[in-house]
């Protein structure tokens, strides 16, 4: 039997390597061993995708923390919210009005497109590392996502921004002021933002709580502040 770790598979280039001085084997027959134990050796480094959910009210940071995790730990950020406005914006997309609609009136896209972008990001990316931030946001995402991603990849934790309401509506505010040009950075979308996430995100939040998988972050303080307890969480979970 073929072992995949490495020691074992030094052995086996040196039992190779000995047939061949030895002349004990045929040309044919060690290019095929070595095949076999050359797919060994690519196996044993071809490992999952590690992705860490970063969940939180609007408005409570996660973006800003991301970026900093990504310079700082090489992760690579997809926003979800960034993947969808994209594709909302993509001459032909079939989703453009339905990605409209649903971020004007605060609501959960289906998971079918978010986790097709995410997909489709993860694969581009060369990257095997992966902030996921904004998802998953309902039970529906977290389906989906079951379904058809996590077989594929290794979740290693969820980064919870905990945040006020109050602080998530004053910053949203204030990126809308300051020019975000996003559509649903005002009070009336805002509304109905925070009650999609009382409503559906807290749950999901609830459930991580539940299996363990949560690294709870105050979101209230500044944004050098918050990133020291981010940057612990990350450091002992050994990135
Ligand atoms: N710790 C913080 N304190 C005050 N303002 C913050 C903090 N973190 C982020 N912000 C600001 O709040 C707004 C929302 O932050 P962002 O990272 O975009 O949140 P999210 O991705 O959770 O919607 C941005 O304008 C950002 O500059
Ligand atoms: O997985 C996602 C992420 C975002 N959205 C939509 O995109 C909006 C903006 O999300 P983003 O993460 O950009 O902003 P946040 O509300 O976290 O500040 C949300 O209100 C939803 O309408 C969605 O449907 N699914």
């Amino acid at each position: 039997m073929l072992s995949c770790s490495l020691g074992s598979q030094w052995n086996n280039f040196q039992t190779v390597s000995l047939l061949f001085r030895q002349r004990q084997a045929t040309i044919q027959q060690l290019d095929h061993i070595f095949q076999h134990y050359s797919n060994g050796i690519m196996s044993s480094f071809a490992t999952k995708a590690k992705v860490v959910f970063v969940l939180g009210g609007p408005g409570a940071g996660k973006g800003t923390q991301c970026s900093r995790i990504a310079d700082r730990f090489r992760f690579t950020h997809l926003s979800t919210g960034d993947l969808l406005r994209e594709e909302g914006s993509r001459e032909g997309s079939q989703y453009g009005t339905m990605i409209e609609e649903h971020m004007r009136d605060g609501k959960i896209l289906p998971v079918d497109v978010t986790c097709s972008l995410l997909e489709k990001a993860i694969k581009s990316s060369g990257n095997s590392m992966f902030l996921i931030d904004g998802f998953p946001r309902n039970q529906d995402n977290l389906d989906g996502w079951n379904r058809r991603m996590s077989s594929k990849v290794d979740m290693q934790f969820v980064l919870f921004f905990d945040c006020t309401e109050e602080d998530c509506v004053k910053r949203c505010l204030k990126r809308g002021l300051n020019g975000s040009g996003r559509i649903d950075d005002n009070l009336e979308t805002l509304k109905k933002r925070i009650q999609t996430y009382n409503k559906h995100s807290l749950p999901i939040i609830q459930y991580f709580q539940g299996t363990g998988q949560i690294k709870t972050i105050d979101a209230g303080p500044d944004a050098d502040q918050v990133f020291s307890q981010v940057e612990s969480a990350f450091l002992a979970s050994g990135f």
